[in-house]
């Protein structure tokens, strides 16, 4: 495995890539099927055409942003030391990565309390880093580069809640929404970042980064790096998304499709690892207020809350999420 140079870095169930078990054939058949990248539908913050916005999320359930006001060297430096953060030794970053913020790897589903959650059947190859942004104030740290990233994380918080809040109050509008209903359908106080990083190697041919799914979330912002890998599944075909730098890739979440009555779609994507390159990616997820009750005509009155239950239900016992399906009405006839 002369990729991971840095092998103490990674979780030990990462380190023994030759004897990773043989691939299953028809997983390997589903590893050649990405029909390469097109380009995506772009949204311009600064001068946000609503139909636009109202079509991409329709058609695609994904856009990509420019003009978002984020200044390019808060992005590159957040990448920077999500590089060094995750160089660190294994041990040093159970140690140093503890509450509120948590480190996982394996599996991106996390428990309530932000461990990840175990027995689900599929191991993902990847390392990541949950940072609950309303409970960052309360990560203290002594280590001067764990608190500069606190700092970053902090400030980029506060862009994308502000982005988030923009592209939600826009997308109501364009829906239709009834805006006291809506108001309490995003909280930015619910607001979480996850920090990626995935392995680079031989695995590539046998196993996921991250497997195919969609997002829980109301919307979800990331921000990968020049490495590519996150793909999409449309119109029948798995579609990479391009990495273009300073760009933010934005996806309908769950709870949005929920929302817009299945006018806007949650996208079913996933993440590829690459065989020669480590990926970084940073990545936004922002949810209902608690309590928050999702009125819709395709589904049964639900919380984020049931919402999530379920999810981990299904995840622990049948290994994937069901998501939307669980909730929806039946209809008449
Ligand atoms: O790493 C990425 O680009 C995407 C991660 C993702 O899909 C997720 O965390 O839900
Ligand atoms: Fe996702």
């Amino acid at each position: 495995m002369p990729e991971m140079s840095n092998l103490d870095s990674y979780p030990p169930v990462f380190r023994h890539l030759n004897g990773a078990p043989q691939i299953a054939a028809e997983l390997k058949n589903a590893m050649e099927d990405t029909q390469g990248s097109v380009p995506i539908p772009v949204v311009d913050l600064q001068f946000l055409s609503l139909d636009k916005l109202g079509e991409a999320c329709k058609d695609w359930g994904l856009f990509r942003l420019v003009n978002h006001g984020i200044p390019p060297s808060l992005l590159s430096q957040l990448q920077d030391h999500a590089k060094k953060l995750f160089a660190l030794s294994f041990e040093s970053k159970q140690a140093l990565l503890t509450s509120p913020m948590s480190y996982f790897w394996g599996t991106p589903a996390l428990t309530r309390s932000g461990d990840a959650l175990r027995g689900a059947l599929n191991i993902n190859w990847l390392e990541g880093l949950n940072v609950p942004l309303s409970q960052l104030p309360q990560f203290q740290s002594e280590d001067p580069m764990l608190d500069c990233f606190r700092l970053l994380l902090k400030e980029y918080g506060r862009h994308l809640a502000r982005i988030a809040t923009t592209l939600f109050e826009a997308m109501a509008k364009d829906l239709d929404l009834d805006p006291k209903q809506s108001q309490s359908y995003l909280a930015e106080s619910t607001g979480f970042v996850r920090v990626y990083r995935y392995p680079s190697g031989s695995m590539a041919d046998e196993a996921w980064g991250m497997i195919a799914h969609t997002d829980s979330s109301v919307l979800s912002i990331v921000s990968q790096d020049q490495v590519g890998g996150l793909e999409i599944f449309k119109d029948n075909k798995w579609l990479l998304v391009n990495p273009i730098p300073n760009t933010l890739i934005i996806h309908v979440g769950d709870m949005m499709q929920a929302i817009s009555d299945d006018e806007y779609i949650s996208v079913k994507h996933r993440v590829r690892v690459n065989k020669r390159e480590e990926r970084f990616s940073i990545c936004y997820f922002v949810f209902p207020a608690e309590g928050s009750v999702i009125h819709s005509s395709k589904y049964r009155p639900f919380t984020y809350t049931d919402f999530q239950e379920q999810v981990q239900k299904d995840t622990k016992t049948l290994g994937y999420k069901v998501g939307l399906e669980r909730f929806r009405l039946i209809a008449d006839g």
